[in-house]
């Protein structure tokens, strides 16, 4: 069952006020549905007590015009988070229902015999500042054939008319103008000419454009950006051959200019779009429905950045923050391809803490740790080019990769390496070659001939590294060709 309001504000009680165009509560300039709200209480209900009405300020204006459909003596079901309570006045507006349905009138009549004349539904009619349809046959016209017709005038809101007088067809037609303007989606319908005949509530304060100014008006006079698009390509498809579209993410996320309620300088929302033909009589309409898809994007940018995070996260060796071996392995196979193709350079460097063991078993691990770390970020902080990798091999084992690096320049830069290691100055162990950290390291290049895979050119830097530990460690040894 529908719900009937009477409605009365504390400005239009005051005698002798004058009409004034009104505000409405979405911002926007709505001279009628201030003047409708103003007038309606005292030419529909004169015989309503003026104790009883109730004396609505803005926020229960705002409430009631988002939450007119209800049954008496429900709290304002439109958004279940709300209860009576929560709104000032609409506790006293669910009383007022009560009240007026229990108690008999100072006069012994049962409310029952003055409510008829009485319902009025308050629908929002999209700032079209039009009269609703009082007269009980324009619902049942607007669900007949003539529905055309009242879609060019505007019929947004409507008049429903006491139940029992209610044609079945009519009372379709209400629900349908209902549903348009309840829908969480903008609904637009444009005629043959791409006037628009219909534009629901939630349209208003998405684009500050009231029904009462869009009526009537080329869809792409309203939006001019939209010439060209692919939308007035698709409503041209759908008003010319009944075709009917979504319009695709790739081609414009965003391709009416709405943003977010109330908020006119802000980020366009993203939209789906879906634009569909229909017939009523011999005339062709086509009705666009936009919905709101930011959350679902924002969503999908989330999950991508989470996924990104982790896979980069995947690459780095948690103790040290560089690069780590399963890094190196990608690396080194994309740089070795690199280099066949173009028939470049390419230099690899494995590397070891000298008698680590001893500095672990002195120190502590935890120590060792620390010092894994401080030789890992002095090593990655050597390798300057964007190409270059250092990595975490494994253990107390690093490796670089040198790309357009011959074996010379490698060496060269090896030794800047060790040497930038040994600088550090972190003590080693008592009974250690040397008073403090050192590397050897181990060298080998890209050879096309014989090093040309990452498993040859691993084996051979590593033959390399031993030769470098066998002659006395804290040196560079290239492996032999
Ligand atoms: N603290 C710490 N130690 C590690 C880690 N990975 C490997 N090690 C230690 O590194 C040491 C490597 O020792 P060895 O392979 O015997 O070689 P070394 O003592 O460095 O001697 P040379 O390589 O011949 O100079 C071992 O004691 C490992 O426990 C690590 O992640 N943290």
């Amino acid at each position: 069952m529908l719900s009937f309001f009477l409605l009365e504000s504390a400005d239009d009680a005051r005698p002798g006020r004058q009409a004034h165009p009104r505000t409405d509560d979405d911002g926007l300039d709505d001279p009628g549905y201030g003047q409708f709200l103003r007038q309606r209480p005292r030419r529909h209900h004169p015989e309503v007590p003026r104790q009883r009405r109730l004396r609505l300020r803005q926020p229960l204006f705002r409430h009631v015009r988002r939450h007119a459909v209800g049954r008496p003596g429900d709290v304002p079901a439109a958004d279940p988070r709300r209860r009576a309570g929560d709104v000032p006045g609409v506790g006293e507006l669910h009383r007022h229902q009560f009240d007026g349905d229990r108690h008999p009138r100072a006069d012994g009549k049962h409310p029952a015999a003055h409510r008829a004349p009485c319902q009025q539904l308050l629908l929002h009619d999209g700032g079209g500042g039009r009269e609703p349809q009082t007269d009980r046959g324009a619902a049942a016209r607007a669900g007949d054939g003539r529905t055309a017709a009242a879609l060019r005038a505007g019929r947004t809101a409507q008049a429903v008319a006491p139940r029992a007088d209610r044609q079945e067809s009519g009372a379709v037609s209400e629900l349908s103008a209902h549903a348009v303007n309840l829908v969480n989606c903008g609904i637009i319908g444009v005629d043959s000419s791409e006037q628009i005949v219909l534009w629901n509530t939630w349209m208003v304060p998405r684009s500050g454009q009231s029904a009462a100014r869009v009526r009537g008006q080329s869809l792409f006079d309203v939006f001019p950006e939209l010439r060209g698009s692919r939308v007035e390509t698709a409503v041209q498809a759908a008003l010319k051959s009944g075709t009917a579209a979504n319009i695709p993410q790739s081609q414009s996320s965003a391709p009416f200019p709405l943003r977010e309620a109330g908020q006119f300088d802000g980020a366009r929302i993203d939209q789906a779009v879906s634009v569909t033909p229909f017939n009523e009589g011999k005339e062709r309409f086509c009705l666009i429905e936009i919905r709101d898809i930011s959350g679902v994007f924002e969503r999908e940018r989330r999950l991508l950045d989470h996924a990104e995070s982790l896979r980069a996260r995947s690459y780095v060796d948690g103790l040290t923050g560089i690069a780590n071996r399963r890094y190196f392995d990608v690396a080194l196979d994309r740089e070795l391809r690199r280099a066949q193709r173009l028939g470049g350079e390419l230099s690899l460097l494995l590397m070891d803490i000298d008698t680590f063991k001893l500095y672990n078993d002195h120190f502590g691990h935890l120590k060792g740790d620390a010092c894994l770390t401080a030789v890992a970020q002095a090593l990655a902080a050597m390798l300057k080019r964007p190409a270059d990798v250092a990595a975490r091999y494994g253990g107390e084992e690093f490796a670089a990769i040198l790309p357009d690096t011959s074996a010379e320049q490698a060496r060269a830069h090896a030794n800047l390496i060790r040497e930038h290691v040994a600088s550090l100055g972190l003590p080693q162990a008592p009974g250690a070659a040397r008073a403090h950290v050192t590397l050897s390291i181990g060298l080998a290049s890209f050879d096309k001939q014989r090093r040309n895979g990452a498993a040859a050119l691993i084996d051979a830097a590593d033959q390399a590294l031993y030769a470098a530990k066998r002659a006395g460690r804290d040196q560079v040894m290239v492996a032999a060709d």
